[in-house]
């Protein structure tokens, strides 16, 4: 049993209820642009840290500490690339770089040197055990979440061996090698079907899936390489979940870019879309017209760089633009925080989110 929650107001917006404010979180707000986060850092390799479960807690609860009381909710210290870890890849974060995979998938024929059916409890047990035990300290302040990558980004990662701008191994894969490509696309699916599910059985009460790059996909690919296995997850947790008499818990789905989709998302089964920037709240709220989503999102994380004023215009205008935010919405920003933004200024955006998320 976990202590019992004093702000469940996430939980709430994600059920469709109307709430007294929209909830806010921000995408990677534990990470670079916090002095707290360099100094254990400065200690540890990233992955290292991933896999200390005190330290993944420790780090989870960094901003919720700093900006005590304006936060609603933790999203658990990890990466998404935990799983091609699982899968038997070796990818380490590079300073200044980001991720590497020393021995990228080249040919289908890499797809043998996978592990088939990866055993996550074993592999990734130390997620779920960072999961508990940012559970029990956060004592019920605010709702904790869980996460994945989505299978496209993950596929991509793998193929590319770290970012890319042009995608062009990944997406020789799905123009040359379809038959693989799906077949990849499956054994990442059905691992993060099992792991999603044992991250809400640790104590994740809400799961957000990351298709980062969703939105270099033409719509035809998108809906041929991307979104049947969003639904594949979407419906393996929820079924995973109802075979073992949980409650179900609100499942987001990230598809960056891919607003060309938004209509289709909107019947997908997910409980909230995280929007990006790139779509006018306005334009969204419309297509999805009287269907039942919660949509996320969607300030430009640049903004957070623009001063005081921006920061404030720009948050009243969004939340206006989603209907005052009582009903239907989750405050973040499109993407990811970056780096080089002042805590100070986060804090700032976090209070203008309370103060017109209150209004009217
Ligand atoms: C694509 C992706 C990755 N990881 C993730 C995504 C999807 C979100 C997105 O699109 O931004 C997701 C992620 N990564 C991290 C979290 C932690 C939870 C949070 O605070 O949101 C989450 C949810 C920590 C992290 N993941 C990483 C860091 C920085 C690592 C360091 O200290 O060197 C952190 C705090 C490294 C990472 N991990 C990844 C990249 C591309 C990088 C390097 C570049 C970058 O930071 O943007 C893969």
């Amino acid at each position: 049993m976990y202590p019992s929650m004093k702000n469940d107001l996430i939980l709430r917006a994600a059920r469709g209820e109307t709430v007294e404010r929209p909830p806010v979180w921000i995408m990677r707000q534990a990470g670079r642009y916090l002095p707290e986060y360099h100094k254990l850092r400065s200690k540890q390799s990233f992955f290292e840290m991933c896999q200390t479960p005190e330290t993944s807690c420790e780090l989870t609860l960094q901003p919720i500490k700093r900006f005590d009381g304006l936060l609603d909710a933790g999203i658990i210290f990890s990466d998404i690339l935990v799983i091609p870890q699982a899968l038997g890849m070796q990818v380490v974060m590079l300073e200044q770089k980001g991720p590497h995979f020393p021995e990228p998938l080249v040919t289908p024929e890499d797809l043998e040197k996978l592990e088939k059916v990866p055993n996550i409890p074993a592999k990734l047990g130390y997620v779920m055990d960072a999961i508990s035990l940012t559970r029990e300290n956060l004592d019920g302040k605010v709702p904790l979440l869980g996460f994945s990558g989505a299978p496209w980004t993950i596929m991509a990662y793998m193929i590319e061996g770290g970012g890319s701008k042009a995608f062009t191994k990944a997406k020789t894969w799905l123009f040359r090698y379809p038959e693989a490509s799906h077949r990849l696309l499956t054994m990442v699916t059905d691992a993060t079907i099992v792991y999603l599910t044992q991250q809400v059985y640790a104590g994740a009460q809400m799961l957000q899936i990351f298709d980062s790059w969703a939105g270099e996909l033409s719509p035809q690919d998108f809906f041929e390489f991307s979104y049947p296995y969003l639904v594949k997850i979407c419906e393996g947790v929820k079924k995973e979940l109802k075979k073992s008499k949980r409650t179900p818990v609100p499942m987001i789905v990230f598809p960056k870019g891919a607003w060309y989709a938004l209509d289709k998302l909107c019947d997908s089964g997910y409980d909230v879309i995280g929007l990006d920037w790139t779509i006018d709240p306005r334009e969204a709220v419309r297509i999805r017209g009287e269907r039942r989503v919660i949509f996320q999102g969607n300030l430009d994380p640049n903004i957070l760089y623009g001063g005081r004023e921006i920061i404030e215009s720009r948050t009243k205008e969004m939340i206006e633009a989603f209907n005052g935010g009582k009903q239907g919405y989750i405050i973040n920003l499109g993407h990811g925080i970056t780096p080089g933004v002042n805590p100070d200024d986060v804090r700032f955006f976090l209070e203008q989110c309370h103060k017109y998320g209150s209004q009217n």
